[in-house]
């Protein structure tokens, strides 16, 4: 018999949580591909290690953009590849698939994600939006008659959704997230320090020093990258103050979308989250400072998701046991 499996398609990484096994792959969304004949060179995290790395005829994809499918055809090789990589397969059926997607895409969009999942080997495809399965895998009993909010700051999106009984009562979902982040890193150090740095160093720079509220002013990281005037190699030292102000406009977003959401939530559920809080999941809830900012600008408590970056992966394992009563496609 074939295993069911949940699958949170991130734009950054995808997780796979395969029933009574838990989380069993967890990989960036990066295909390697030959420009030339179009084969796929490498998946996963040997095809990350290349990104910008690449000589002219191999070229290194991200398939999804900002929540979404960008590339379908990469989407459904890299998923293809990591179903097959599980073993997951019966003799003669086919996994049954919990997949999640951000609230607010089309119905194309929906229709794209479903799609490729059926084509890399799913049997029934069910969909789950992301900030419900995000709160179901940081704890949260969404099923009762009161009021959770969660906010979900992934790759490519920021999602926030106040949810009651198992449904979204509210949501916002931003194209906006971890990789505008590190695209806001690079702009920041450009225009400071003349230094053009790769995607992958702005993104260890707001791994490792990334500040949202104080930054330590002691903090800093040696960066390297291309001059802009000489275009020869240079070395800079960034410091975490400079990692606050450069993620400055795109947490203005999110607190602004954040706020809306409460704007729109209804006066009962908004007592609820006084009470219970705000959960933060997602790879940008790592973030120094994060809880303390929420809790400053949206005055009620925040919570940290224990595995953020696992949080949507985890909240798929929980839903799995009832797959049967998710929409099917
Ligand atoms: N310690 C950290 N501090 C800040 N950001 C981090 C940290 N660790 C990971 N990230 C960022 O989190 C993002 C990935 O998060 P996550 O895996 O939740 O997103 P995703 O599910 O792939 O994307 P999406 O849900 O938007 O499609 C990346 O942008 C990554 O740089």
């Amino acid at each position: 018999m074939a295993k069911d499996i949940g699958i949170d398609l991130g734009t950054a990484n995808v997780l796979i949580n395969v029933k009574g096994k838990g989380i069993v792959l967890n990989e960036p969304s990066v295909v390697a591909i030959d420009t030339q004949t179009g084969k796929v060179l490498a998946v996963g995290a040997e095809a990350y290690k290349m990104v910008g790395r690449t000589p002219g005829n191999i070229r290194s994809i991200r398939p999804l953009k900002d929540g979404v499918i960008a590339d379908f055809d990469i989407t459904e090789a890299m998923l293809e590849y990591f179903i097959n990589k599980l073993n997951v397969k019966g003799f003669l059926s086919k996994p049954n698939i919990l997949i999640c997607a951000p609230t607010n895409i089309t119905s194309i969009e929906q229709k794209a994600i479903i799609q490729a999942a059926e084509k890399s080997g799913g049997g029934k495809v069910y969909l789950e939006f992301e900030p419900k399965v995000a709160a179901v895998g940081a704890g949260l009993d969404i099923f009762q008659p009161q009021g959770n909010m969660v906010i979900d700051i992934g790759g490519g999106t920021s999602d926030v959704a106040v949810l009651s009984m198992g449904e979204i009562v509210t949501s916002q979902s931003l194209r906006l997230a971890g990789d505008k982040m590190d695209a806001a890193i690079v702009s920041y150090v450009k225009a400071k320090h003349k230094l053009l740095i790769g995607e992958h160093t702005a993104e260890q720079l707001k791994i490792q020093i990334g500040a949202v509220y104080e930054a330590d002013k002691s903090v800093s990281m040696e960066v390297r990258g291309r001059d802009i005037a000489t275009g020869l190699p240079r070395e800079v030292e960034v410091t975490a103050v400079e990692v606050q102000e450069a993620l400055h406009d795109v947490m203005s977003a999110v607190i602004a979308a954040a706020k809306e959401v409460l704007e729109k939530t209804p006066p009962e559920l908004s007592a609820d989250i006084i009470d219970r809080g705000v959960m933060l999941t997602g790879g940008g809830a790592l973030l120094k400072g994060i809880s303390k900012l929420f809790a400053d600008e949206l005055h009620v408590p925040v919570l940290l998701a224990e595995d953020p970056l696992d949080a949507v992966a985890l909240g798929t394992g929980v839903l799995l046991d009832n797959i049967a009563h998710h929409k099917q496609y």
